[in-house]
């Protein structure tokens, strides 16, 4: 039995640093950092004016003053001529300030003449004038390698002439759900059955920590079905797999991967004990696994798996056109929004993954440049740049990136899955994609019920807490079924172990998830 916490460590390691890349700023929201980004040019780049209004001299004016009105000055006025003594310019906001004028009168404050202008009252020199480089001096650090790049940071490399960044590329990875008992949402539903949820779940789960996610058509229990429909998919970043992990009759996952590279265990954890994780180890050659007994599919279970066979990620939820494009088995290349940056991806090859961590930009833009030639090899065929990045992923120092697909095998129950993503996987994907902070806020919290827990392993309940976090309400009981209480809870109450009971008004610890 393993502890969740070494647990968590053993797939962290799974999935090694991610290539640095350099990507349009459109598409660099939430990712981190790889180089120190210089400022090209000052902020304001000039001197100019914070309001409509006039420039003039300040020595100029006295209560009121009338002015000739020499010239009008819009934003982006590139010629502008300098003020004369005497003499007043209209100007606008963010307008050029011209040579001469030492002070801003705003509009309000005059009678807004075209020819001549009178200003009421005087105005102190520098009033009203942003001075170039005030914000950003060009040639320092704006942004340090390790930044998550949110709204306010993209609009200032932006603001500073940037059209790209180097990031550390965002997670693919690809989930599939198993189960012969599944439909998908939205078709009938015959005795016996259950609407498929964990890949809608998953696949949410992996873009809200900043992935790429692929879900495939899941399949049924059904172990030629399962490996065709993985081995397209060899150059993710991470598989993740829900259901068919536990001791039953037709495990699939584990009847599928047990002698191929993948370790299942128990963790000391509830929901989320039977897991497993490790690398897919896919035939040396190119045309996949020995399918010995994969009939053709027949009955109305196999129909799911010749689809998925056959289309792959032409299921409706095919992630991002980039996500796509790279791990598309039929790709023809990379195609949509994203295509430049899969195009430079392919470019980097191995070596420069993970190298540009302390350098400047500009210096990171060259190391990521100069690679090329690496992205021909056995594997790289039709969706190169993703295969070239699959390589540059597992050959990136740290961590298990021995051969092979990365798989983490979730058990089936929602609550379980989630719970697992939420505990294992997404600290190794935020880890991966360069994040310091991995975990999750916690806090303690009194609870306002009586909760108890089986001594040998650390049980998860679901709760609500306060607007201050100072009660937590349980909600809904331990079943790792109850996925419409965990949909109403905003955090996990975690009960570690050796503890068997806890009473109304005890603090807890809280993992917060909003
Ligand atoms: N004899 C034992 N039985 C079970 C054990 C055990 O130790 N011994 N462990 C239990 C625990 S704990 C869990 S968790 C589950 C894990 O089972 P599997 O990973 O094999 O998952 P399944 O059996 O395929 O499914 C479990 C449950 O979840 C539903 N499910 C599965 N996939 C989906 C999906 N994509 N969307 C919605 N719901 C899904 C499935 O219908 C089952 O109800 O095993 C226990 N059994
Ligand atoms: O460990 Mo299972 O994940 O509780 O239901």
């Amino acid at each position: 039995m393993w502890s969740a916490s070494d647990y968590r460590d053993r797939v962290a390691a799974l999935v090694p640093p991610l290539p640095v890349v350099s990507a349009p700023l459109a598409d660099c929201l939430g990712l981190v950092l790889a180089a120190d980004v210089v400022a090209g040019v000052s902020l304001p780049p000039f001197d100019n004016s914070a309001m409509d209004g006039y420039a003039v001299r300040a020595a100029d004016l006295g209560e009121t003053t009338v002015l000739p009105v020499a010239d009008d000055i819009p934003a982006g006025r590139t010629d502008v001529r300098p003020l004369e003594p005497g003499t007043a310019q209209r100007i606008m906001t963010g307008a050029p300030l011209p040579p001469g004028a030492d002070a801003v009168v705003q509009v309000e404050l005059t009678d807004g003449g075209m020819d001549t202008v009178t200003l009421r009252g005087r105005v102190e020199p520098g009033k009203h004038i942003r001075r170039a480089g005030e914000d950003v001096v060009a040639g320092t650090v704006v942004l340090r390698a390790g930044t998550v790049l949110g709204s306010a940071r993209l609009g200032l490399a932006a603001a500073v002439g940037l059209g790209e960044l180097p990031v550390r590329r965002r997670p693919r990875v690809v989930v599939l759900s198993t189960g012969t008992e599944l439909t998908p949402p939205g078709e009938p539903l015959a005795p016996g059955r259950i609407y498929e949820s964990n890949s809608v779940l998953l696949a949410a789960a992996v873009r809200e920590a900043g992935g790429e996610a692929t879900v495939l058509r899941f399949v049924p229990d059904d172990v030629p079905a399962f490996l065709s429909a993985i081995e397209p998919y060899r150059d993710a970043d991470l598989l993740i797999t829900s259901g068919g992990v536990s001791a039953g009759a037709y495990e699939v996952v584990k009847d599928a991967l047990s002698d191929r590279g993948v370790e299942f265990v128990r963790v000391a954890m509830q929901p989320g004990g039977p897991q497993g994780c490790g690398r897919i180890r896919f035939p040396a050659d190119s045309t996949g696994f020995d399918h010995t007994g994969a009939a053709e599919p027949t009955g109305p279970d196999r129909a799911t798996a010749a689809e998925s066979a056959a289309v792959g990620p032409a299921a409706p939820d095919r992630g991002t056109a980039a996500g796509s494009a790279a791990l598309s088995p039929t790709a023809a290349g990379p195609t949509g929004p994203n295509r430049g940056a899969e195009v430079r991806q392919a470019l980097e090859g191995p070596a420069a993954a993970g190298s540009a961590d302390s350098d400047h930009w500009a210096a990171g833009s060259a190391a990521l440049n100069h690679a090329g030639a690496e992205s021909a090899g056995p594997d790289r065929g039709a969706a190169g740049g993703a295969a070239a990045l699959g390589s540059a992923a597992a050959g990136s120092g740290a961590g298990d990136s021995g051969g092979g697909l990365a798989v983490v095998t979730l058990p089936g129950n929602p609550v379980s899955a989630a719970l697992s993503f939420e505990l294992f996987v997404r600290p190794a994907l935020l880890r991966a994609a360069g994040h310091a902070v991995v975990d999750r806020p916690r806090a303690r919290a009194r609870t306002t019920e009586a909760l108890r827990s089986p001594s040998d392993k650390v049980q998860y309940r679901r709760g609500r807490h306060d607007a201050g976090v100072v009660e937590v309400v349980p909600v809904g009981g331990p079943g790792s079924h109850l996925l419409a209480s965990f949909a109403e809870s905003n955090c996990l109450i975690e009960l570690p172990v050796g503890v068997t009971e806890i009473a109304a008004g005890d603090e807890v610890d809280l993992v917060l998830l909003d």
